[in-house]
């Protein structure tokens, strides 16, 4: 575990950080989202899965755009554990909170970095039971280090390959709440 950062760092963190997507643009990024998934979902209700903590702003947004009959679940994987690396190992810290036997299920998350946090929910949700595992997240990071062929169904943003944060995504624990995509400075 690396050392924890003081408030004075964690503020420095933010004042240098660059801007890589506003407010506005995710926004927009949600919209579209919104319309493709309510396309190919709205009559299956669904059971809708935000995966912790990462995908919890993202669910939130992204809900009340969805006017259509589903239900709400979560589940808490966690590969990177307030790191910027992550760990070869998924952890488990809460299994899938509602039965998805013979249900649509769509997973949400923040971030599609390499590959493996999805990778190994989708096949956790196929050994469920699930009928059909359908993905968004909101942002998909843009590099050749992906350790799985699973396509993202919908993918809100693509961003360069750096270490990101905010809407969901933390920078070493913090940041989570940061209203838009940060890098960090150096990273
Ligand atoms: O595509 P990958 O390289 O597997 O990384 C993506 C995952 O990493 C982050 O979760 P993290 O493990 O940091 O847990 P957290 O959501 O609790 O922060 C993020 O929320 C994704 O779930
Ligand atoms: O760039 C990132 N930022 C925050 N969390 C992450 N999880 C995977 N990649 C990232």
């Amino acid at each position: 575990m690396s050392e924890s950062l003081t408030l004075d760092q964690l503020n420095q963190i933010m004042a240098d950080a660059d801007l890589l997507k506003s407010k506005e643009e995710i926004e927009v990024a949600l919209d579209q989202l919104a319309g493709g998934i309510t396309e190919r979902l709205s009559s299956s209700m669904p059971v809708v899965y935000s995966i912790m903590n990462g995908g919890l702003i993202f669910a939130g947004k992204l809900l009340p755009l969805l006017s259509f009959p589903l239900e709400v679940g979560y589940m808490h994987a966690t590969r990177y554990r307030g790191e910027t690396q992550g760990q070869t190992e998924l952890q488990w810290q809460a299994l899938p909170s509602c039965p998805m036997d013979g249900r649509t299920v769509l997973i949400l998350d923040d971030i599609f970095d390499e590959g493996n946090t999805l990778a190994e929910v989708v096949e956790a949700c196929k050994a469920q039971g699930a009928k059909e595992v359908i993905t968004a997240v909101l942002i998909n990071k843009v590099h050749d280090r992906k350790n799985t062929d699973l396509q993202v169904d919908f993918c809100g943003l693509d961003v360069e390959d750096r270490f990101v944060f905010g809407y969901g995504m933390d920078y070493r624990g913090y940041w989570r709440n940061a209203e838009g995509i940060f890098a960090v400075k150096g990273l």
